[in-house]
């Protein structure tokens, strides 16, 4: 017989074998009265009775366990009938005893004049279990993470949303309800000096340039002062266009290592007594400071300068008073060269300023400037001392050398020959190639 034969024949029947089908159960209810009218297989065998009958005409609140009461359900009535479906997520009462979790859709219609509703029950024990499984690892994850640094984030990206582990908060000096869960909040803190590329090697592992964000900058705590940090990350969900959606990462404190390892670099970098760059960091920075003049087509300048006769200030006031001048050179010198300009204590008395971006006669001006700034110091702290001077021989790339040794020898050359015109002067080099190479 046609399906449209059957329904027009005994529809009653054929509803209650649909209804008797579902997985799910059904409950048609009286709303004034809360008493369930019709239930269908699954109502009545999921909660332990053996049919339909058994639940007819009693309350659906004798079911739940989350309603109580008479007054309670008028209210959630009223609340049925203003959106439904009204979903519910509650607990049913087994004839056993004990519970079962439910996810209740409730709607209301109308019919011959009557209002009904009706609730679709899910049983959810498996979600449930599965979400309390879930939510169990991820506390344990984020525990054992947690524990392996100092410090957890979780960025959500699309909305810039930032989960901030309380560790991290105390790592930064803040409470656990402080530090907003934003982006802000970390971007903002990020040292000036570091905040650029930072932000380079986030947006290299969002486009997929880099399989990881992985980095050591300053950050600022809560004082103001900045610690070091070494920041790991990694995206964790995309959507399905492989869009990212989520990162999370963790932070170590490196702070003490970091100024330990700074503290031995500028060891490594400066003279102990004058506080100046080295001979060492002199040849490094020469050679790449010429390339890059090379490259943007700009002159570059040296000058090599060495104390007169210092020789007899060590010998008629002493070597200590010999340092102090040493170091008073340098600090002199420091004061009036250009923040671009470098200093450096080449060896003994003799010392090597490098100017980027500066012509012969720029060179010569300046250079000129520190002659006579020395010549006219008056050593407080030092009364017997009297005058002290130095000679200077400067060369300028590329007119007086192609390279660093070149424009160094140049620059010597013309050191000496202040030195043998007499010392407290400023010589100019040859041009090269003419008195630099002689065959
Ligand atoms: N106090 C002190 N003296 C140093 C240091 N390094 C080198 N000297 C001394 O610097 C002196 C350099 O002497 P010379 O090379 O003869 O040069 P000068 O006496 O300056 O003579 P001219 O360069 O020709 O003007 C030597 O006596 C070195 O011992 C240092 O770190 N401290």
């Amino acid at each position: 017989m046609p399906f449209s034969d059957t329904l027009a024949h005994s529809p009653t029947a054929l509803l209650e074998t649909v209804f008797d089908a579902l997985p799910d159960s059904v409950f048609l209810i009286d709303p004034d009265t809360s008493r369930i009218v019709y239930c269908n297989r699954a109502a009545w065998s999921d909660l332990g009775y053996d049919q339909a009958s058994d639940l007819l005409d009693h309350s659906v609140l004798s079911l739940q366990k989350d309603v109580i009461g008479p007054e309670q359900w008028r209210s959630i009535a009223i609340e049925i009938r203003a959106r439904s479906p009204y979903v519910f997520i509650g607990r049913h009462r087994h004839r056993q005893g004990w519970e079962l979790p439910v996810e209740v859709y409730t709607s209301c219609f109308e019919f011959d004049g009557r209002d009904y509703f009706l609730s679709v029950a899910r049983d959810i024990t498996t979600r449930t279990q599965l979400e309390r499984e879930l939510s169990a690892r991820d506390a344990q994850l984020r525990f054992a993470l947690n524990e392996a640094s100092d410090g957890l984030w979780d960025w959500d990206i699309i909305s810039g949303s930032v989960f901030f582990s309380p560790q991290l908060k105390r790592m930064l000096g803040y409470g656990p309800e402080e530090l907003a869960p934003h982006l802000s909040s970390w971007a903002d803190n990020i040292h000036p000096d570091d905040v650029v590329w930072v932000r380079s090697v986030i947006d290299d592992h969002l486009a997929g340039r880099r399989e990881r964000f992985e980095a050591e900058y300053r950050l600022r705590n809560r004082n103001g002062h900045y610690l070091w940090v070494h920041d790991r990350g990694r995206i964790c969900e995309r959507d399905p266009d492989g869009r990212p959606l989520r990162m999370v990462g963790m932070v170590h404190n490196v702070t003490d290592r970091k100024n330990l390892e700074l503290r031995l670099q500028r060891l490594a970098s400066h003279d102990s007594l004058t506080g100046l760059l080295n001979r060492r960091e002199s040849e490094i920075i020469l050679e790449t400071q010429i390339s890059l003049c090379r490259r943007l087509q700009l002159p570059l300048g040296i000058c090599l300068f060495d104390l007169d006769n210092f020789k007899s200030i060590n010998d008629v006031h002493g070597h200590l008073c010999g340092d102090q001048v040493l170091a008073g050179v340098a600090e002199l010198f420091n004061q009036h060269v250009r923040s671009a300009d470098y200093l450096f204590r080449w060896g003994g008395e003799e010392f090597m300023l490098i100017c980027v971006d500066t012509t012969l006669e720029q060179l010569q001006q300046r250079v000129e400037g520190l002659r006579t700034l020395l010549e006219s110091k008056t050593w407080d702290t030092l009364p017997a001392l009297g005058k002290v001077t130095a000679s200077f021989g400067i060369a300028v790339f590329p007119d007086h050398g192609d390279s660093a040794r070149e424009l160094f020898i140049a620059a010597d050359a013309a050191l000496y020959r202040a030195k043998s015109c007499g010392r407290n002067r400023v010589e100019l080099a040859d041009t090269w190639p003419a008195n630099t190479f002689t065959p």
